[in-house]
């Protein structure tokens, strides 16, 4: 669907030129929802608009269902684009214009003739839940609305392809949850793939099935979302994956715990497949007691991901065998200072 063969874009305004996309490789299949994460400078939207041809490649292929985007010319791209929905943080609506307008306006430009028209806004309105407004005017619309009303537009000309970006970064928690379900509903009910680019890991644990890490231009993990969150291999991912789900206790904050606590800490990952239960309900055999320290559970893609810290108390080897004992379940750190 989406193909990236080593893709470079190298900008050359400054002084030094930047590697804002740096050698990436990637290929997003038909009816994903696929997320590209990271932090600013990344160089995620620079991904986006080489992806929609509104920047030109330096080096590499980028292909689009069949089209191959880098090195196109300006007919060719822009007949690309009807085939791409695109979504902005800001929404970006015309503020003249009504609801109805704003859907209306890409159809306009693409020759529809007004009957076809009239009705097609009104059906992509009713789909995003807001047939009732077609006569309101942007302003008079909650954030999560005129990015409804965004959506609208962006599915105006039937794309097969959605690029959100950052689609839900101006908008208050609950506001971005009902919208990632508007997106998933999108890609459920059309089949339409959707790339959402976010600095988030919440947005990606909501909705997405795979995942990329960018960091400095590059695309540093790539895979399945649970996979490389509940495994991350690399800095950037670790840290999105602590933005919600508490890490092992390092640094100063091992040295609290351990300075509160004068039993063993151990840090345990718990899994939907750590059968954790049952090697804590035999303890007490082992003459170990056990107090769950800290930690918190997240849901990716419906499974279990999470890590605890446990005190266990009791005599050195009854400890060491306990930790033996939940090593055979899951993984295990010692909680150090
Ligand atoms: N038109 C441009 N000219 C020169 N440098 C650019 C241009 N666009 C982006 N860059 C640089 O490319 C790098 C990547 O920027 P990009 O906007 O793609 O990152 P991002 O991950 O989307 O971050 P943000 O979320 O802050 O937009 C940055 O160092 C940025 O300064």
């Amino acid at each position: 669907m989406v193909v990236l063969d080593h893709v470079t874009k190298v900008f050359r305004t400054g002084k030094t030129p930047v590697r804002a996309v740096d050698d990436v490789s990637l290929r997003i299949g038909r009816g994903q929802i696929y997320a590209i994460i990271g932090y600013s400078g990344a160089g995620k939207s620079t991904l986006v608009r080489l992806i929609n041809g509104l920047e030109s490649t330096t080096s590499g292929t980028l292909t689009v269902e069949d089209t191959t985007i880098s090195g196109a010319k300006e007919p060719e791209l822009r007949k690309a684009r009807t085939n791409i929905g695109m979504i902005f943080q800001q929404f970006n609506l015309m503020n003249s214009k009504t609801v109805a307008g704003n859907v209306d306006f890409p159809l306009k430009v693409a020759g529809w003739p007004a009957a076809r028209r009239r009705k097609r806004v009104q059906e992509l309105l009713e789909f995003v839940g807001l047939g009732s407004r077609a006569k309101s005017y942007p302003e008079q619309l909650s954030g999560g609305q005129k990015q409804r009303v965004g959506i609208a537009r962006s599915l105006a000309n039937e794309p097969s392809l959605l690029l959100a970006d950052e689609s839900t970064s101006a908008l208050d928690p609950e506001t971005t949850e009902e919208v990632l379900g508007l997106l998933k509903k999108v890609n459920e009910e059309l089949g339409i793939t959707v790339v959402v680019i976010t600095h988030e890991m919440d947005v990606v644990a909501s909705i997405a099935d795979r995942v990329a890490v960018m960091e400095n231009g590059k695309v540093v993990e790539e895979g399945n979302v649970y996979d490389v969150f509940s495994n991350p291999q690399t800095a950037p991912a670790r840290r999105f994956v602590s933005t919600t789900v508490k890490p092992t206790p390092s640094g100063d904050r091992a040295s609290e715990l351990i300075e509160r606590h004068k039993g063993y800490l151990v840090s345990v990952e718990v899994t939907d497949h750590t059968d954790l239960g049952d090697v804590l309900s035999k303890l007490g055999d082992r003459k170990v007691r056990f107090n769950i320290v800290e930690g918190g559970l997240e849901t990716l893609q419906g499974r279990t991901y999470g890590k605890l810290t446990l005190e266990l108390l009791g005599e050195i080897s009854a400890v060491d065998a306990a930790v033996e004992q939940l090593k055979l379940v899951t993984n295990v750190q010692e909680v150090r200072a």
